[in-house]
């Protein structure tokens, strides 16, 4: 039984904070008491928390959700860059049920905290289209699995390097995502070829737009096709971030500056 305590017990050796990712109020009052740092991670800080990252979407994978916190963490100077940090965090249960030891700046920056905290767009228009996705994703079109792209801020100059596949649906609304109406609209015209075009506040400029980005320099897994090439390349030639929904694999992937920051499947949301 000691050395079990010796083994847990390392895990709390020398570490410099502690992150706490969706904690009740009275757990993270007994961690506030502990005599380090406490940077709670949350979609909302109910728990009045003083160091606070806020968390856009309740990541259903742990990585991912620690991996956003860290960087989330670091970017605000929450986190100091090599310091050690333990996250805890919910795996299977309602509360706190996992701890994980990590080092900050361990591994590369995955970008997904400065997808939705530094993209042009704000981070509830990243947010909302992430949701389109994710649902039709979930849901298909009729049943049928279902492909899209969605390009998101900087709609000039992506709009300079695109060009229409048919006429614009969108030509003269001021339709904005979120919008329920808009939300069913992107869901039928995502039937068809192209991607969507969406400015930084969020109007739906175009869809149905062909991407004629440069793909030099353009690092993309092996295996994705030409809607992802196309989408993760005009995240590096503007300062757009892209969204994709697989129609062959069903996964969500974001982009930004030319890398993929960010996979999902649409079935654990
Ligand atoms: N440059 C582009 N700009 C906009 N849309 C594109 C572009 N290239 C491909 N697409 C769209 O992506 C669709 C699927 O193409 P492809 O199968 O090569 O991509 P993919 O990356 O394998 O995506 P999926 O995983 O959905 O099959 C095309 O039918 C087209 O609608
Ligand atoms: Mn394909």
């Amino acid at each position: 039984m000691s050395d079990l305590c010796d083994l847990v017990g390392d895990m709390t050796n020398g570490v410099d904070a502690v992150l706490l990712f969706g904690p009740s109020g009275s757990y993270y009052e007994r961690a506030a008491g502990a005599d380090l740092p406490v940077v709670v991670v949350a979609q909302e800080n109910t728990v009045d928390a003083e160091h606070f990252v806020d968390l856009p979407l309740e990541f259903a994978d742990v990585s991912q959700r620690i991996r956003f916190g860290l960087e989330g963490a670091l970017e605000n100077e929450l986190l100091e860059e090599g310091s050690t940090a333990l996250c805890a965090a919910k795996t299977f249960a309602e509360d706190i049920d996992s701890v994980v030891r990590v080092r900050a700046g361990e591994f590369a920056r995955s970008g997904v905290y400065e997808l939705f905290a530094d993209s042009r767009a704000e981070a509830h228009i990243i947010r909302d289209v992430l949701e389109v996705a994710i649902e039709l994703g979930k849901k298909g079109q009729k049943g049928k699995p279902v492909g899209a792209l969605f390009v998101v801020g900087d709609a000039g100059k992506v709009m300079n390097k695109s060009r229409p596949l048919s006429y614009n649906p969108f030509e003269k609304s001021h339709v904005h995502v979120g919008d329920p109406i808009v939300n069913v609209m992107l869901k039928e015209f995502s039937r068809l070829d192209g991607a969507f075009i969406i400015s930084d506040s969020g109007k739906i400029v175009s869809a149905y737009r062909y991407l004629e980005p440069s793909a030099e320099g353009v690092d993309i897994p092996k295996g994705l096709g030409a809607r992802h090439m196309a989408g993760g390349a005009i995240t590096r030639d503007t300062n757009a971030v892209s969204i994709v929904l697989s129609e062959s694999d069903g996964l969500v992937r974001a982009f930004s500056g030319g890398q993929l920051v960010l996979e999902l499947d649409p079935e654990d949301y």
